[in-house]
C-alpha cells in the first residue's frame, strides 16, 4: 500500500472511532486529531493546530492538562488518569485517558492522547458505591458508612483539632412494639422512625443505622451544649409523636465529645456506657459525659 494510500485509511479509521484522539507536539501544541476530538470541545480543525491548551481551555483545564502531559513525558511510557472534567460549555464528563510519547519527527517526542467518556460509568459506579453504604430498610446510612465517617472525622479531629460529638441512641423497649403488633409493623415504626430523625437534623448531623433499633448520629462542629441541646429535642420530639397508628415509642440517648487519643473503639465504649446508664435510669432520657 502506499503511504498516500495508508494515510487516508488511518485517518479514517482515527475518524470512525468515537473515542477523542490527540496529538501534541514537544511544546505541546496541538498537531492533529480526530473528528470526535473536534465535535466534543466544539472547535474547527483550523483553530486547534498550533493551538497549546492554555489558549484552547480555561487556566485551570489546561494545568490539568500539561500536568498530566509533563508527568508522562517525564516517566516517557504510557500513562492513565481518569478525572471529572468541565469543558468551557460548562458540560462535565468523566475521562478516561492514555496518553503516550510518540515520535512525529526525528528526535521529536510529542504526545499521542486517547480520551473515553465513561461518565455513565462512573455515576453507576457512584451509585452502587453509594448503596452499599445504606441500610436497605430504614435508607439512612449503614455501620459500613458510619465506620467511614467516623474514620474521616476522626483524622481531621488528629490533624486540625475540628471537633465533633457522637449520639448513640436506642429505642426503647422495641420488643414489645415486635410482640404486640409483629415484625412488619416494627419494620415500619424504624423507617418512620428514622425519617422523623432526618427531619430533625441538619446537613452536619449524620445518622447512622448502626444495629437493629441501634443509631448513632454524628454530629460536626458543635459545641456540647448544642449537641445536648439536639439530643434532648430529638428526644422530646420522638416522645411527643405517633408513628404508626396505636404506636409511640421513646429513646434514650448517650452522648459524648471527641477527645484527644480517641479512636473508633474508645468512643464507642464511652457512648455506649453513657446510653447503657440512660437505659438504667428509667429509658426515655439523656446522658452525657459531663467532664471532657
Ligand atoms: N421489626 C424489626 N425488629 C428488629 C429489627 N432489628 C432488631 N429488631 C428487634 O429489636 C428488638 C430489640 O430488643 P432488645 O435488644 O431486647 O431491646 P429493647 O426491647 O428495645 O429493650 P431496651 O433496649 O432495654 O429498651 C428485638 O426484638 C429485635 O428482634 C428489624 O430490622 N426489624
Amino acid at each position: 500500500m502506499k503511504y498516500l494510500e495508508k494515510d487516508l485509511l488511518l485517518n479514517s479509521v482515527i475518524n470512525l472511532i468515537d473515542d477523542l484522539i490527540f496529538y501534541k507536539d514537544k511544546d505541546f501544541k496541538y498537531i492533529g486529531c480526530n473528528t470526535a476530538f473536534l465535535h466534543f470541545i466544539n472547535i474547527s480543525a483550523d483553530k486547534l493546530i498550533g493551538k497549546n491548551d492554555f489558549e484552547i481551555f480555561d487556566h485551570d483545564l489546561a494545568s490539568l492538562f500539561r500536568h498530566h502531559d509533563k508527568l508522562m513525558l517525564a516517566e516517557g511510557k504510557i500513562r492513565t488518569n481518569e478525572e471529572w472534567v468541565t469543558y468551557p460549555d460548562g458540560s462535565r464528563v468523566y475521562l478516561l485517558t492514555k496518553k503516550i510519547p510518540f515520535e512525529y519527527a526525528t528526535n521529536h517526542i510529542g504526545i499521542l492522547g486517547i480520551s473515553r467518556d465513561i461518565t455513565s460509568l462512573e455515576e453507576a459506579h457512584q451509585q452502587l458505591k453509594a448503596q452499599t453504604l445504606l441500610d436497605e430498610l430504614t435508607k439512612v446510612k449503614n455501620r459500613k458508612a458510619y465506620n467511614l465517617k467516623i474514620k474521616a472525622l476522626l483524622a481531621g479531629f488528629e490533624r486540625y483539632q475540628t471537633p465533633f460529638a457522637i449520639i448513640s441512641i436506642d429505642i426503647d423497649d422495641f420488643k414489645k412494639i415486635n410482640d404486640n403488633f409483629g415484625h412488619d409493623i416494627g419494620d415500619k415504626v424504624l423507617q418512620s422512625f428514622s425519617a422523623l430523625i432526618e427531619n430533625h437534623i441538619r446537613q452536619t448531623d449524620h445518622l447512622f443505622r448502626v444495629g437493629g433499633e441501634e443509631f448513632v448520629i454524628l454530629s460536626e462542629s458543635k459545641t456540647k451544649i448544642d449537641t445536648i441541646q439536639l439530643a434532648e429535642k430529638l428526644r422530646q420530639t420522638v416522645a411527643s409523636k405517633t408513628l404508626m397508628p396505636g404506636i409511640n415509642i421513646t429513646i434514650s440517648l448517650g452522648i459524648c465529645a471527641v477527645i484527644k487519643g480517641d479512636c473508633a473503639n474508645s468512643i464507642a465504649k464511652r457512648v455506649d456506657s453513657l446510653l447503657y446508664q440512660a437505659k438504667t435510669n428509667g429509658k426515655n432520657n439523656i446522658v452525657f459525659k459531663p467532664v471532657e
